[in-house]
């Protein structure tokens, strides 16, 4: 059984199942940490084929402001996936009572060392502080993780300029999708969430792939029958098990981008990780799927390293 919050986005209950959730198909598990593996160890081989060539190594700074221990986690296995790769990691951890200008003045050092070619500052910041002034300080030629305006505004136009980035989390979709050959011309899409980090830049992309793209939020009227008629759905809205069997219309690919923690006494940390997608229902109707965790998180650090990598290519010219 899948468990879950009530969300607003259901807004009535399902009865019906399909004729597919009662039959015995079973959805190809997409290996995002396997694909990841694959990444970071191509990653790695670049790296050291561009120091042994130019004697420069690619550079990471990380900012983490507060202490959420989720962030803090997350921080650890990115420092820990750039030494794997051969990324140098800097780290400035800030206090959660600090100032906006002592972030920025961070983000400024790091904007004028040439021994760091990205630059991420963790998220959420604490609530003091105005995220956009923080982001946009960030030179886009370091703007790792995407979120710049202007890098997302090239992302939104076509046949203009192209973003010097492209966020994480959508990239490392996309590429499982490439990945799995997964074809996406002329599928029709649905993003459920239009988050600035993950749901608006995954419809952008799925559009630059030349999918039919959809997007459902929390004052859809009727997700449900929209959700039903994707044959890809990248749902990243932070509810678990949101999305039912119900959804889903039989042989869809399903990437999930929710990491929810839920409550678990039996389990060693207390709780236990669940996507957007309730699995156990979805494995039985959708051709592949995400699981979580193993799906789409070990993916986002993958394109991380890799966002990084062309930055310090683009600007030693490294081919
Ligand atoms: N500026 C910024 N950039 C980000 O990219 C960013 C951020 N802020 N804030 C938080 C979110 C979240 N995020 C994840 C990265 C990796 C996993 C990941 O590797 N998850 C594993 C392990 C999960 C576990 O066991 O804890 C998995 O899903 O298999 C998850 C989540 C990046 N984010
Ligand atoms: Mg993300």
């Amino acid at each position: 059984m899948c468990i879950g919050v009530i969300s607003t986005y259901r807004r009535r209950s399902f009865t019906t199942l399909t004729a597919a959730m009662t039959s015995e198909t079973t959805a190809t598990i997409i290996d995002g940490k396997s694909v990841a593996k694959q990444i970071k160890d191509e990653i790695a081989s670049e790296i050291s084929r561009m120091k042994e060539t130019t004697g420069i190594v690619p550079g990471l700074a990380v900012i983490l402001v507060g202490d959420r221990k989720d962030s803090a986690t997350y921080v650890r296995n990115k420092k820990k996936a750039c030494e794997a790769a051969g990324i140098k990691s800097y780290e400035a951890k800030l206090p959660e009572d600090s100032t906006e200008e002592e972030v920025l003045k961070f983000i400024s050092e790091f904007n004028d060392d040439p021994s760091v070619h990205g630059i991420l500052v963790q998220l959420p910041l604490p609530r003091h502080m105005n995220e956009e002034t923080i982001l946009n300080a960030v030179r886009i030629e370091k703007d790792v993780d995407g979120f710049h305006p202007l890098n997302i505004g090239r992302l939104a136009m076509r046949g203009r300029q192209e973003p010097l980035f492209v966020p994480c989390t959508p990239k490392g979709c996309i590429e499982l999708l490439h990945r799995y050959g997964i074809d996406i011309k002329g599928k029709r899409a649905v993003v459920i969430g239009r988050s600035n980090i993950v749901g608006m830049p995954a419809a952008l992309l799925l559009q630059r792939e030349d999918a039919t793209v959809s997007i459902i939020h929390s004052r859809t009227k009727n997700p449900e029958e929209i959700a039903r008629q994707a044959d890809i759905i990248i749902s990243a809205t932070g509810q678990p098990n949101m999305v039912k069997g119900s959804w889903i219309k039989p042989g869809a690919v399903i990437i999930d981008v929710g990491i929810n923690p839920v409550d678990d006494p039996a389990s060693p940390r207390g709780y236990q990780l669940v996507g957007d997608v309730c699995y156990e229902e979805a494995c039985k109707i959708a051709s592949a799927i995400t699981p979580v965790p193993g799906g789409v998180g070990p993916m986002t650090i993958a394109m991380l390293l890799s966002n990084t990598l062309i930055s310090a290519k683009r600007v030693h010219n490294f081919e």
